[in-house]
């Protein structure tokens, strides 16, 4: 017998109620697909950007969360949030094995119609970096000519770190943090500090003394190893599908990737455990 779901209850008449794509904007996403080639796999590629966006855009939502919820000292709170970003990352992680399908041969027949675009102008990923600590003012040069994308980048920088946000909080709690590093916000990279690092050992060596910040140091350790995880898994992708071709947005490609490979977001929770 066909299964008749009016029967069960459901609703079938939406003319003047909300929907599932109504509420969703479905119409909006899946309008957003504009192949520039013939080429079968270009909408994989498209598809598996936008995806990452959406992504992306959820982390940026939560790591906003997530140092409001720690400067209002609300740390469970901020501790599920942090949880959630990792998860976010690892499907971000996962999503390469789709692109990974993907072989130099079905790449080339549309790599041309990409002009000089490139992944390297995603706002969303540079925001990313910025909230978290790694603000290298240099890439805020391919947004110039976007002005909204510009606000929201000045905007971020107007903030806190989420890694200073936390280095607040450890003062707060009475520990040593100099105080050019957390008074405002930064407009470089996090450096590496020597009073930092002692205080991760004082924390490390006596978890049970310092539980909220071990809890919230190996927070930010589990972020940045599914971050590190990212990048290994796009510069592996990188070479798999264009070899050590130069990429579309200028630099050297792959060297370049594997360069970044060696950023270091929350340095001091790396270096502390050779001391432990
Ligand atoms: C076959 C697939 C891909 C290739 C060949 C590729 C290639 C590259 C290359 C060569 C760069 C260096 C900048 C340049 O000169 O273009 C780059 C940067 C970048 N790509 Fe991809 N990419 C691919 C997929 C992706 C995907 C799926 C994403 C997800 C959004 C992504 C995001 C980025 C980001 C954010 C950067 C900047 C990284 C940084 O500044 O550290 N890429 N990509
Ligand atoms: N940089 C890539 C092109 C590329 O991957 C790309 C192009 C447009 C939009 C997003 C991209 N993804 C990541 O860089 C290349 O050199 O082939």
């Amino acid at each position: 017998m066909t299964n008749d779901p009016e029967k069960h209850g459901a609703e079938t008449d939406f003319a003047r109620k909300m929907s599932y794509g109504d509420y969703l904007h479905i119409d909006t996403i899946l309008s957003a697909q504009h192949p520039l080639s013939d080429a079968p796999d270009e909408l994989l590629f498209i598809i598996q950007h936008q995806t990452s966006e959406l992504w992306m855009n959820l982390m940026l939502h939560e790591v906003a969360s997530a140092r409001r919820c720690i400067a209002a000292h609300k740390l469970p709170e901020a501790f599920k949030t942090l949880a959630r970003v990792s998860r976010i990352m690892e499907q971000l992680n996962s999503a390469w094995d789709v692109l990974r399908t993907m072989t130099p041969s079905d790449y080339t027949t549309f790599r041309d119609q990409l002009g000089m675009s490139s992944g390297f102008q995603s706002l969303q990923y540079r925001l990313i970096e910025y909230a978290l600590g790694n603000r290298n003012l240099a890439m805020l040069k391919p947004h110039s000519h976007d002005p909204v994308g510009s606000a929201r980048l000045q905007s971020e920088l107007a903030e806190l770190s989420l890694y200073q946000t936390v280095l607040t909080f450890a003062a707060q709690q009475g520990h040593d943090v100099p105080e050019a590093l957390i008074s405002t916000p930064a407009t470089a990279p996090h450096q590496a500090d020597d009073a930092v690092r002692a205080l991760w050992a004082k924390v490390y060596k006596d978890p049970a003394t310092h539980w909220t910040l071990y809890e919230l140091g190996e927070k930010l350790v589990d972020l940045e190893d599914y971050f590190r995880r990212w990048r290994f898994n796009h510069v592996t992708t990188v070479e798999r599908v264009i070899g050590f071709k130069r990429g579309t947005g200028g630099t050297g490609g792959v060297d370049y990737l594997k360069m970044m490979l060696s950023v270091e977001l929350f340095p001091e929770l790396w270096h502390v455990r050779t001391e432990l």
